[in-house]
């Protein structure tokens, strides 16, 4: 059977790719993953299948990511503030289906940003390792995940605005460099930790940004893992604007409430011509570094990474 095509298919490519996984496994193995995976994906596949909505409409329920749409613009939420808005699997797929909605929704500029103090801690730590800190069996579903993830942000066919109003780490930060705007508070901070976690940088960055700041601003943060204060960020190009915090929400909301009235079709023809000579590259890059993680992410090194940021406050009562 031909794999099936599409973007954001990607409940259907997922199943695709299991069943072709299957040959490798022994059996009873092989069924056990395969019926994991569906079942994580299911509520996400019905909810993918649902038709096109208008921007007026409240377009998704879901706890830990909101979605709404007012004023010509879907809102994408991390809502999950007990926990840094770190992105759980479930997260993902809900902004994987908040974007396809968006991307054929009434609204005209698409804009996501976070809930309490962070904008988001980036991966859930969590994902990957179970109680006992080994790594789960989920290291090839989480690279396909994190490929079709990063593939939704490429294709996104509208204006992306991230509004970050506090700390983004990780792919919270990886992932700005493929929005067409991007403001910040004055109390944001663009932390990049992969080297501390043994990890390997996503989301195209190996490739965005050394192409936005310079091969040498790239590696501090991206091997280095420096943070950046929001100005410094403004100052390498991955930051459009920084804003202070005191008046940060009412001057950006206004601004994009008045981009929002722009001619949507103009706007849209416009970031088809600035991203289509990029495309092919961004889809390659974006395999090469979800090649390269699923490479990576069994090793002991990783798992050990991940135990000393999940059990660190047992240690420290040590
Ligand atoms: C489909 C898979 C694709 C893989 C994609 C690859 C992506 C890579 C990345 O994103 S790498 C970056 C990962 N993120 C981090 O390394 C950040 C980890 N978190 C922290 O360093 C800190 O929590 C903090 C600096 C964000 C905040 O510190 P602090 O103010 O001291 O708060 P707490 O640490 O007490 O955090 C509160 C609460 O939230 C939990 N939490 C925060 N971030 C994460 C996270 N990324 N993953 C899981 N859990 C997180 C933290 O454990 C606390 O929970 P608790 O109260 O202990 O239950």
């Amino acid at each position: 059977m031909p794999k099936p095509g599409g973007v954001f298919n990607f409940v259907n490519k997922a199943t695709w790719d299991a069943r072709n996984a299957l040959g490798s496994l022994p059996k009873e193995t092989a069924r056990q993953n395969y019926v994991d995976l569906v079942s994580s994906l299911s509520s996400s596949s019905e909810a993918l299948s649902q038709g096109k909505r208008g921007a007026d409409e409240k377009a998704q329920e879901s706890k830990d990511i909101l979605v709404t749409s007012e004023d010509g613009i879907t809102k994408i939420t991390f809502n999950r503030p007990t926990k840094k808005n770190a992105i759980s699997f479930q997260m993902y797929l809900d902004i994987m289906h908040a974007l396809k909605n968006a991307s054929t929704d009434n609204s005209v500029i698409t804009v996501f940003t976070g809930t309490g103090d962070y904008y988001s801690s980036g991966n859930d730590l969590k994902n990957l390792i179970n109680d006992a800190g080994e790594i789960q069996d989920v290291v090839a579903m989480s690279t396909r995940l994190l490929r079709e993830f990063v593939n939704c942000f490429i294709d996104f066919p509208k204006p992306l605005v991230a509004v970050v109003n506090g700390p983004a780490v990780g792919i919270a930060v990886t992932v700005l460099a493929l929005f067409d705007a991007v403001y910040a508070s004055d109390r944001a901070t663009f932390h990049t930790p992969f080297s501390q976690l043994s990890q390997i940088p996503e989301a195209c960055s190996t490739y965005t940004f050394p192409k936005l700041m310079g091969p040498a601003k790239a590696a501090e943060m991206l091997l280095f893992g420096k943070k950046l204060t929001a100005r410094e960020a403004w100052a390498q190009g991955l930051v459009t604007e920084v804003f202070p915090e005191s008046t940060f929400e009412t001057e950006v909301w206004t601004r994009l409430k008045t981009y929002a009235k722009l001619p949507p079709n103009a706007m849209r023809i416009s970031k088809e011509l600035i991203r289509k000579h990029e495309k092919q590259k961004l889809y390659t890059v974006n395999a090469e570094e979800c090649a390269a993680a699923l490479e990576r992410m069994p090793r002991e090194e990783y798992a050990k990474a991940l135990r000393n940021f999940l059990f660190r406050k047992t240690k420290a009562k040590l």
